[in-house]
């Protein structure tokens, strides 16, 4: 009887245990979903949370600068939840990242001149080394573009988009100052739209829109007035795309002197003639007359893609992002690389960065980053991230036919700027970690600084051309300024931790 009992009990006690392992092995499996969260974007978990805050870093810089940082300051975030528009918005937004200053005093300039005496030390080390000849990295190295790796010359009736894929060269998408760019923004505001159908691929709703001859722009519909910021419980994969994110970004990128996102413009559409009467027939399909009796139409994808979050015409307009075609892939393969510095995309696990103190020595290693100009590339798309506020990069491509030593496409901004009184320094954690970044950046982040046009003033100019003008809300363009000097401040922490011959600035690699 006993014995008959004991088996039972041993019975029971296998059963609960092969259970438990099943349970187990289920929950490993779903956890493991999740984390395929960026190839597999349908499986995200809308509700994810990801924490930052590195325990274990106890040493790391990245955690040194955040603690110090906030320390100093008052926190940059107090103001997030309002959506009140001041007049004072510029010297409010100021404050909060200055300390507690007598409000009184005028706030003294810090001109970062220890920075400026390394970027010019940099470039007289730099000088020196191409003078006797020990210059590594070859300046005199070509540049060709992709019409000449290709062996394709334009057509005569080339249109300004063909010819400027074309001019796609091994450093940048285009050259500083080059008309180009304003034919193809031209072309893509004022060419007649003939076809219009919903691009595969990515969670949230974007249209190809096709031109004459053969010129594409890709299109993202405005969904909030430009006051609107990321709601408190949206995570970064969550957040709704701005397009006026998509055409801001294109400007700071310009500005930074990187060149590496394509052509951004905004245009104002009549949703009837220009969308719903040139859509596909799958486009087509979803659209429907609101009971305002306007025209709307949701399309299909895996985010807000349904009649609950409609983009409707008010009444018959609609504002829109224009992105200039990238070359398709026939012409020119992009390779796809994951960012070293991913966020993890899943709520209960960190990425390694997060937790290991020596994450860059590790990526320091691993090609491509070991060599060349890609981790200084991924350095620049940090602090360029870290302006506009996008926590949303994930993957990033290249242009196959150059090799691994090229440019780094800046691709999808549509998440920046959505939070305009928080600065989010995990964005900033490759420059952190890596103590690194490229001498013509941090010369060009001094200047914004030091003035006497202060990043804000440029945008506002560059943007100034824009049909949709004014682009960003005025708190945006405040924030821009104070994460400039959160930027400089992080880099005199960097340097002040690698005295000597470390030196914190990377030497610049492009011609
Ligand atoms: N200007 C462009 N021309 C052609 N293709 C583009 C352009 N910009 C982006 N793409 C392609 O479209 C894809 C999706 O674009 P984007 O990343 O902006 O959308 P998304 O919905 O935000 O994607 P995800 O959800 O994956 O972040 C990109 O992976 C890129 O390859
Ligand atoms: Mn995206």
């Amino acid at each position: 009887m006993f014995g008959l009992r004991s088996l039972r009990m041993k019975e029971r006690l296998a059963i609960g245990f092969g259970a438990s392992l099943v349970l187990f092995t289920l929950l490993l499996v779903i956890d493991l979903q999740m984390d395929l969260g960026v190839a597999n974007r349908h499986l995200m978990p809308s509700h994810a949370r990801v924490r930052y805050v590195n325990d274990e870093d106890k040493n790391g810089v990245f955690r040194d600068f955040k603690r110090k940082f906030l320390q100093k300051s008052n926190s940059s975030g107090s103001k997030e939840a309002s959506t009140t528009i001041t007049s004072h918005g510029r010297s409010a937004a100021d404050s909060s990242g200055s300390g507690q200053r007598n409000p009184t005093e005028p706030p003294e300039h810090d001109n970062f001149d220890d920075l400026m005496s390394l970027v010019a030390e940099s470039r007289r080390n730099s000088e020196a080394r191409s003078n006797t000849g020990t210059d590594q990295s070859n300046e005199s190295e070509e540049n060709p573009t992709l019409g000449d790796m290709m062996d394709i010359r334009p057509s005569k009736n080339a249109s300004y988009l063909e010819r400027f894929q074309l001019g796609i060269s091994k450093h940048e998408l285009y050259r500083e100052s080059d008309p180009i760019v304003d034919g193809v923004v031209n072309d893509m505001l004022h060419l007649p739209i003939q076809h219009v159908f919903q691009k595969d691929g990515g969670t949230q709703i974007k249209l190809v829109i096709e031109f004459p001859n053969d010129v594409k722009a890709l299109f993202k519909p405005m969904r909030f007035p430009r006051e609107q910021q990321t709601l408190p419980n949206h995570f970064y994969f969550t957040d709704f795309e701005r397009h006026n994110a998509e055409i801001a970004a294109f400007h700071v990128d310009r500005l930074l002197g990187f060149r590496r996102t394509m052509p951004v413009t905004g245009r104002l559409l009549n949703i009837t003639t220009e969308i719903y009467q040139v859509a596909d027939d799958d486009l087509l399909k979803t659209f429907f007359v609101s009971p305002s009796s306007n025209l709307c139409f949701h399309g299909k994808c895996s985010y807000y893609c349904d009649t609950a979050h409609a983009i409707c015409g008010n009444p018959d307009t609609l504002e829109g992002s224009f992105a200039a075609f990238l070359p398709s892939y026939e012409q020119a393969h992009r390779k796809v690389w994951r960012h070293p510095w991913r966020r993890s995309y899943h709520k209960r696990r960190k990425a390694q960065w997060e937790t290991d103190a020596d994450y860059c020595a590790m990526i320091r290693d691993i090609p491509p980053y070991d060599e060349g100009r890609r981790l200084l590339d991924l350095m620049d798309m940090s602090v360029f991230d870290f302006l506009i506020g996008n926590m949303d990069r994930h993957h990033y491509e290249t242009f196959k036919v150059f090799g691994n030593d090229t440019f780094t496409l800046h691709l999808d901004h549509g998440r920046g700027f959505g939070r305009p009184y928080h600065d989010e320094l995990s964005i900033l954690a490759p420059v952190l970690q890596c103590c690194l970044i490229r001498t013509t950046t941090l010369q060009s982040l001094l200047k914004f600084h030091n003035g006497p046009k202060h990043l804000s003033d440029l945008l506002r100019e560059s943007m100034q051309s824009d049909p949709l003008n004014p682009i960003l809300w005025e708190p945006h363009l405040n924030a821009l300024d104070r994460r400039v000097k959160i930027i400089l401040q992080a880099i005199r922490e960097c340097v002040k931790k690698n005295p000597g011959d470390e030196v914190a600035i990377g030497e610049d690699d492009i011609s």
